[in-house]
């Protein structure tokens, strides 16, 4: 028998997680296969995404998370590559105390075609995890870290277009500071989510 820490795989953790079937001739959700994160959400009826559209979808399912553990909606990651369709509010976070009908909010990306979920289709993956609490201490001056105040593409790693190398490093400015949303947008990099004008 292998050792304890000597590379044995430990076993997942298994919370008992009480359902209530909405609609009882809906398989419940299940992992696919042995080592899955998610358990496969279906969808409880029928639902046309036109290209470019959304649908929130009921799954026939209502959860009682034990407290310390929420239930994260993600998308499939074949729905996604073969379809373009994704949970638009991926992951969507499912409560502890939330006692409702648990909903999947589907968007076809696909700008032409549309995309039909049919009742029982497998639509997106429900992943049960740990969440702590944060108890907010406000303080002056943070702790230093390695990262610092870098982020939003500062450590480089893609092609901005125009000129086909990748970035290597910390993207900043002549003077070595961290490049400003302008700055990242007339390089070439990405705009920094939430800094668009309304
Ligand atoms: O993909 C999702 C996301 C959320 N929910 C349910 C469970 C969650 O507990 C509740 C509220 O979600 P969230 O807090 O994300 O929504 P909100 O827009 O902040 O609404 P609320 O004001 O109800 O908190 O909606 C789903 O069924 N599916």
């Amino acid at each position: 028998m292998e050792a304890e820490g000597a590379g044995a795989p430990a076993a997942p953790e298994v919370v008992p997680v009480r359902v209530r079937r909405l609609d009882p001739d809906l398989p419940l959700p299940r992992y696919a296969v042995a080592g899955d994160a998610g358990a496969d959400l279906l969808a409880r009826h029928d639902v046309e995404l036109p290209p470019g559209g959304r649908a929130t979808v009921p799954t026939g399912l209502a959860l009682a998370l034990p407290e310390g553990y929420a239930g994260f909606v993600h998308p499939r990651s074949g729905l996604a590559a073969r379809h373009g369709v994704t949970t638009l509010n991926g992951p969507g976070t499912v409560d502890a105390g939330y006692r409702g009908e648990v909903m999947v909010t589907l968007l076809n990306t696909d700008p032409e075609h549309a995309f039909t979920v049919r009742r029982g289709d497998r639509v997106a993956q429900l992943v049960v995890q740990r969440v702590a609490r944060a108890e907010l201490v406000v303080v002056d001056e943070l702790p230093p870290s390695p990262r610092g105040e870098g982020g939003h593409g500062s450590t480089g790693g893609w092609s901005p277009p125009g000129d086909g190398r990748a970035t290597v490093g910390p993207r900043t400015t002549p003077d070595g500071g961290p490049l400003t949303s302008t700055e990242m947008s007339t390089t070439g990099d990405q705009r920094v989510p939430g800094e668009e004008q309304p």
